[in-house]
């Protein structure tokens, strides 16, 4: 079966710094893939470029065996996308999101209706839907953006850190409805910095590290027999200052 994702040396430079060195991510097609690694690594850089947002300056990604910069309707079509910093049309109410979500994607209007009232409701948010996005909370605006993200059905979501700022309950609804969307097939690929979650939930992880990916597969080998937090702190060297200079932190007389 074709992966749902496979990049060839992907590079991308800002000036002298090198944001990723040559990654070669895989991920199997039907996988609840996390990519992990400290801050700085490059998993937003790398997502931004196999979602068609970024351009490389060299290598190469594919989704679903379609190159990404090459056949880029081919691509879009398949994915949703949940970026960094999300930006939304705020003077728009959710339900108005999802609408024009919908039709910019050639969705009938029947059905992108029906999709977007079911998709409110999954996210508890049809007592929000018609309040403009700008009101929303953090977490709501987490949940609209997968509900636009998912709309069109994608074969293979991209969610940069997407529980940040999501309250457990919300994050347990996400985590549902991101449950049942693999479960028939499609990929889910994630960015988060929580390895509990990681390790709940993935099947599959890959691991950067300045640049490179320094460990990837199935979740169980990346593990190899510890925690994932224990794999991820070996993987990527541990904490590299243990605050021995902080010596007048605490310290205060008074
Ligand atoms: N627009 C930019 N201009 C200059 N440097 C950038 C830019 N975007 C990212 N970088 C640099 O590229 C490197 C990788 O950043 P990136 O945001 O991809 O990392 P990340 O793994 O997503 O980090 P985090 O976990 O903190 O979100 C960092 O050193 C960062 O400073």
């Amino acid at each position: 079966m074709t992966d749902a994702v496979r990049t060839h040396g992907l590079f991308k430079r800002y000036g002298p710094q090198v944001a990723v060195a040559g990654v070669e991510l895989v991920v199997p097609s039907g996988s609840f893939a996390g990519l992990v690694g400290p801050n700085g690594a490059g998993k937003t850089t790398t997502l931004s470029m196999i979602t068609g947002l970024l351009r490389p300056d060299g290598g190469t990604a594919e989704v679903d065996g379609f190159h990404v910069w090459r056949d880029p309707v081919e691509v879009k079509t398949r994915i949703g996308v949940l970026p960094e910093g999300l930006r939304l049309f705020e003077r728009l109410s959710g339900r108005e999101l999802l609408l024009y979500n919908g039709r910019l994607r050639g969705i009938p209007k029947a059905q992108v209706e029906e999709r977007a009232a079911e998709l409110l409701a999954v996210m508890d948010l049809t007592g929000a839907a018609d309040k403009l996005v700008v009101d929303y909370s953090t977490g709501m605006r987490k949940k609209i953006g997968l509900a636009a993200a998912l709309l069109h059905n994608p074969s293979v979501l991209f969610l940069d850190e997407p529980f940040e700022g999501v309250d457990p309950v919300s994050a347990n609804t996400l985590t549902d409805v991101l449950r049942r969307f693999t479960a028939s097939g499609s990929t889910v690929i994630f960015s988060s910095h929580v390895m509990d979650l990681v390790e709940r939930l993935c099947d599959w992880v890959s691991v950067m590290s300045a640049g490179h990916i320094v460990a990837q597969g199935p979740l169980a080998d990346v593990r190899g027999g510890r925690s994932l937090n224990q794999a991820f702190l070996e993987l990527v060297g541990g904490p590299r200052d243990n605050g021995e200079g902080l010596t007048w932190l605490g310290a205060n007389p008074r």
